[in-house]
């Protein structure tokens, strides 16, 4: 659980150039997944590579209050003995989901279709965002949640002791609104129904394929329908995670605006519903290569190879790749800083409901350290400096936003002064090892 401990400011002095190889932590989203299939499987689930952050540990709790067997084995190794599909239990108390909208909304639809009452909490930014999102299509399911105003945790789901099948087509572009109706759909009978009109990242999708669930996905005029069967009886998997391309995003983006570097970043999951941020990337001009580009676990995986780029300048990102690198437009906006000309990013109101108003946070930090940010409802846009000409020198707040921390802490390593955060804590929510990894590559950053 992030954000209940003392702040932990940050100082991220300019570096000397990067150089090395930076093994980022398992994939988030996946390993949230494991977690709970594992759970919804019967039998033993083997995960290596899990993410240890503090949002799936949240989780990795979660599916032992529910009644799973979670058994930590250490070096990334994990077991999960199964339920089964129906078989959660009533946990004794209140389910902490700490800082994590996946972990809260993905469980919150895992148990909506079983005749359970639980009650979700998480920390001060978890309970700033909007649920109405999950709870809307759950009620569909025939579960019930009181929440505080503004269907804002805490809350209470009653799930459904007859769950009935739903199509539900999403209104936002949303892998955690989808995965959460499809998760409500393995315990009702029939076949669920989801429609998402923009491609969002499809690991829900791909994973119960691989624990034996029936599911398809077309797309059609109306967008990707995808078919789940309910009431599978799911198989306990062998699990790989891969690398985290959320995660590589940062020391990728660093050894692009820090004069001289040279990183390699192993075993990148490229799916493509992750990877529009190294698209981008590209397109501005970066020399960011992958190689040794193979298969592995049913997902495409590079090395990338990201290295100093001096001549990158701004672009239009498309809002329709938006969904693709929705968590790394804060890096990107860093990057575009030290870009020449403006860099639009628009379609991506998301952003507004993330850890933080991450629009809001990165123009906030931005203009702190002498970068001019124009901003509207749904698009934001970047004023490049060209590679020497940021200032820096701000000390920005991190609203409890891992992202916006690490964002920062990039930006120091190339600015013409320190960037200082506020509070660097929320970074272990999603990758407990960024500071020794970029310190070991070349950062230097201290602690006020
Ligand atoms: O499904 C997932 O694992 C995630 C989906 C995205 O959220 P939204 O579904 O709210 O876009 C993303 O921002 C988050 O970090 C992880
Ligand atoms: C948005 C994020 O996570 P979550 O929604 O799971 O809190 C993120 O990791 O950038």
């Amino acid at each position: 659980m992030s954000g209940h401990g003392t702040p932990t400011p940050m100082i991220s002095h300019r570096a000397d150039p990067l150089a090395g190889v930076a093994k980022v932590p398992g994939d988030k989203s996946i390993s949230h997944r494991s977690l709970i299939l594992g759970a919804m499987a019967v039998g033993e689930t083997r995960i290596s590579g899990l993410l240890e952050g503090e949002d799936v540990l949240d989780t990795a709790k979660a599916m032992q209050a529910f009644g799973a067997e979670v058994i930590n084995h250490g070096g990334g190794k994990w077991s999960v003995f199964g339920v089964g599909v129906g078989g959660f239990a009533e946990p004794d108390n209140v389910i902490d989901c700490g800082n994590s909208g996946t972990g809260v909304r993905l469980i919150m639809g895992t148990m909506a279709t079983s005749p359970i009452s639980v009650t979700f909490t998480g920390d001060a930014s978890l309970n700033k965002r909007p649920m109405a999102r999950v709870t809307d299509p759950l009620a569909l399911f025939g579960a019930q949640a009181v929440g505080r105003s503004g269907g804002r945790l805490p809350m209470t789901i009653v799930g459904a002791a007859d769950p009935v099948p739903v199509r539900y087509v999403v209104p936002v572009p949303s892998a955690q609104v989808k995965s959460a109706v499809l998760l409500a759909g393995l315990n009702a009978p029939g076949q669920t129904v989801v429609i998402e009109k923009e491609a969002t990242r499809d690991h829900t999708e791909r994973m119960l394929e691989g624990f034996g669930a029936e599911i398809t996905t077309e797309e059609t005029e109306e967008g990707r329908v995808i078919t789940l069967t309910g009431r599978p009886e799911l198989k306990p998997q062998v699990i790989a995670v891969p690398r985290d391309p959320s995660s590589a995003a940062f020391p990728v983006c660093a050894a692009l605006i820090t004069p001289g570097s040279d990183v390699l970043v192993p075993g990148i999951g490229l799916n493509p519903t992750r990877a529009g941020l190294f698209t981008t990337l590209r397109e501005m001009g970066a020399d960011l290569t992958y190689e040794n580009e193979r298969v592995e676990g049913g997902e495409p995986v590079a090395d990338l190879r990201a290295r100093y780029s001096p001549s990158m300048q701004g672009i239009e990102v498309p809002p329709e790749r938006a969904a693709s690198m929705i968590d790394e437009y804060p890096v990107l906006s860093v990057v575009a800083s030290f870009a020449r000309g403006e860099t639009m990013m628009a379609g991506v109101k998301e952003l507004r409901v993330k850890e933080s108003d991450r629009i809001d946070a990165m123009a906030r930090g931005l203009r702190a350290n002498g970068v001019a940010v124009r901003e509207g409802d749904d698009w934001w846009a970047v004023m490049g400096l060209g590679p020497e000409g940021v200032p820096g020198g701000g000390t920005c707040e991190s609203f409890l936003d891992h992202r916006i921390a690490m964002s920062f802490m990039v930006m120091g390593m190339a600015a013409q002064n320190p960037v200082s955060v506020d509070d660097g804590g929320p970074i272990a929510t999603s990758f407990p090892i960024f500071e020794p990894l970029m310190t070991a590559l070349g950062a230097k950053f201290t602690h006020a």
